[in-house]
């Protein structure tokens, strides 16, 4: 298996889209050999058999508009997973024939549709790309199943092309349909396109907003991949506050692609263009990609980031960093989150998986439980004795609504309580090891102490903030001003995130809720616990 290809199709003269006959039969095998990035070359199979190194005549806009967005249709179908990128070479841009391009990633193979000789392939590949092509192994793909051919459903949009055209959009986790967009963009446009990608604040409806990469990196990302396809435009890229960013400020734009979702925002932008005497945009709309590998009934129809986000929970997002501090027995996970985000939830059910599991916060509770316990003290002193019920016990509730009220005072009793709780702690996990290999640590405060490297994996419980105040509102009988506080008493979960292996999110019901726990503790054991030795890394 090989990361990176690049497949060379070539087309015999005025008959470009035959190549889409058989490109779901090419990309199937494809999918088999390389497991990253294919590059797509497409050209007329003439310049092949002659060995010609002139300047190609490219294929003309209204076939490429037709061509490309048809192959992502084809990849979401037949190679979902991996990164097809084909490249652009549109007839406008001819003066840059000569330019070698550099890629993204290097191709450890090269695919053909037709049979040529082997050198000139490869001279013909080192012609156009800084890549050395002729020490590369070129696999001829066949094609059995023409069945499979014409069975794309694509309307694709005017081939008019422009000078300075724009579009929009979040752009989290760049996929098939994102593609369509894009390439369909850069075809249209002969000089600059303005890409407005939304800035933090206009992201927080989203589902799993959490697990969105911040403005810049998605900005990075953007801009690497524009340049891979088509290295001969000049892009803006931006983050935007509103949904219309440079849209309704550069009197030069003409045009702007939208998709059928979001042609409403197109039409928007030019009655506030009209308001400002602007010229319209001309609004060119795509289709939207239908999902073909829907998993589950949360997540959308449409091919989405947001299903992509939801397919990643209870997966292993980032490798643990070593612990040398820890023995590799027992295997401690700690389990950390926003107040009501479903911790308890979520260990439960890796206690019935077999884990074993110590809530924190209830070894803390018992730290001032009664007045022989060490912390009992030192808390009336500081809190004063009005905290202390008619029982002589620590009211709980009480103490809660003073800490949470102010952060100094909560941070003073956490310093309190954590030494003993610690002490506690470490008890419960000798006592617990006799049993299991797997020991949960359920620890709200996990990351807010610093205390990352006294577990081997983090993982993290998620949730809308609106959904856990209101659980917060229900289940402690707060008032939502009282519960607003409590739930953003923490460090926010878009911060968490960073630190997490694991990510669970409770929103949806709880069979979604077990799917993803199922998913993580099968992981666990078979990437961490069945293979690994009493001690060492
Ligand atoms: C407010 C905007 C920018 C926010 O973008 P959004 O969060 O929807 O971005 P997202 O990354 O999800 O999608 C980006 C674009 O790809 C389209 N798209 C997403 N999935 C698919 C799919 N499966 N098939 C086809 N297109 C798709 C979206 O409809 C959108 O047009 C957008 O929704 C909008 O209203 N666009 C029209 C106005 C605009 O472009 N403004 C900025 C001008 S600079
Ligand atoms: N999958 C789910 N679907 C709906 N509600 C859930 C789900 N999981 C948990 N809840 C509800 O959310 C509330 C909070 O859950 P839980 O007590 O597990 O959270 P927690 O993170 O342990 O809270 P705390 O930090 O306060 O201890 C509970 O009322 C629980 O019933």
């Amino acid at each position: 298996m090989s990361k990176h290809g690049l497949l060379l199709l070539t087309y015999r003269p005025q008959q470009i889209s035959s190549v889409l006959a058989h490109v779901g039969s090419y990309l199937r095998t494809v999918n088999r050999k390389i497991n990253n990035t294919l590059y797509i070359w497409v050209e007329s199979n003439q310049r092949l058999i002659s060995n010609s190194l002139e300047p190609a005549t490219a294929p003309l806009i209204n076939e490429l508009v037709n061509l490309v967005p048809r192959i992502y249709v084809e990849a979401h179908r037949r190679a979902p997973l991996l990164d097809v990128r084909v490249l652009h070479q549109a007839q406008y841009h001819q003066q840059h024939c000569q330019i070698k391009r550099k890629l993204q990633y290097l191709p450890e193979i090269i695919f053909t549709n037709e049979s040529f000789n082997d050198d000139h392939v490869g001279k013909y590949l080192e012609s156009h790309f800084e890549v050395l092509f002729g020490k590369l192994p070129i696999f001829h793909l066949d094609h059995k199943d023409t069945s499979e051919s014409g069975i794309l459903h694509y309307e694709p949009c005017s081939c008019r092309v422009y000078d300075y055209v724009c579009l929009g959009g979040t752009f989290d986790n760049l996929h098939n349909g994102h593609k369509i967009m894009l390439s369909t963009a850069q075809l249209k446009t002969q000089k600059s396109l303005t890409i407005g990608v939304t800035d933090q604040n206009m992201i927080k409806n989203k589902v799993l907003w959490e697990l969105i990469e911040s403005p810049k990196e998605r900005i990075d990302k953007l801009s690497s991949y524009l340049t891979d396809i088509d290295p001969f435009i000049e892009y803006k890229i931006s983050s935007i506050q509103d949904p219309f960013g440079p849209a309704i400020v550069d009197p030069d734009l003409e045009a702007i692609v939208v998709s059928e979702e979001t042609v409403r925002g197109g039409h928007k932008i030019n009655e506030i263009r009209q308001t400002k005497n602007m010229s319209q945009l001309q609004v060119d709309v795509i289709p939207l990609l239908k999902d073909g590998h829907r998993q589950h009934e949360v997540e959308e129809d449409k091919v989405s980031s947001s299903s992509m986000r939801i397919r990643k929970l209870g997966t292993l997002l980032r490798k643990p960093e070593p612990r040398p501090n820890l023995p590799n027995k027992p295997y401690i996970i700690g389990l950390t989150g926003m107040i009501a985000s479903g911790k308890t939830s979520i260990a439960q059910k890796l206690g019935k998986l077999g884990a074993g599991v110590i809530n924190v916060d209830l070894l803390a509770h018992q730290t001032y439980s009664n007045q022989t316990m060490p912390a009992f003290k030192e808390i009336v002193s500081i809190f004063g004795s009005d905290i202390v019920d008619k029982d002589g016990n620590i009211d709980r509730p009480k103490l809660g609504r003073i800490v949470f009220e102010d952060k100094d005072k909560l941070t003073q009793l956490n310093e309190i309580i954590w030494p003993e709780t610690l002490k506690l702690v470490f008890e419960k996990i000798k006592e617990l090891s006799q049993k299991y290999q797997v020991i949960v640590l359920e620890s709200p405060l996990l990351i807010e102490g610093n205390r990352m490297n006294q577990v081997h994996q983090i993982w993290l419980t998620i949730l809308d903030e609106k959904e856990a105040i209101r659980r917060v509102q229900v289940r402690n009988q707060l008032t939502e001003e009282e519960a607003i506080k409590r739930v953003q008493s923490l460090i926010p979960s878009n911060e968490k995130v960073k630190h997490a292996n694991v990510i669970f999110c409770t929103y949806w019901d709880e069979k979604v809720t077990w799917e993803q726990v199922k998913r993580a503790w099968e992981m666990l054991n078979k990437e961490y616990i069945e293979s690994k030795p009493e001690t060492g890394q």
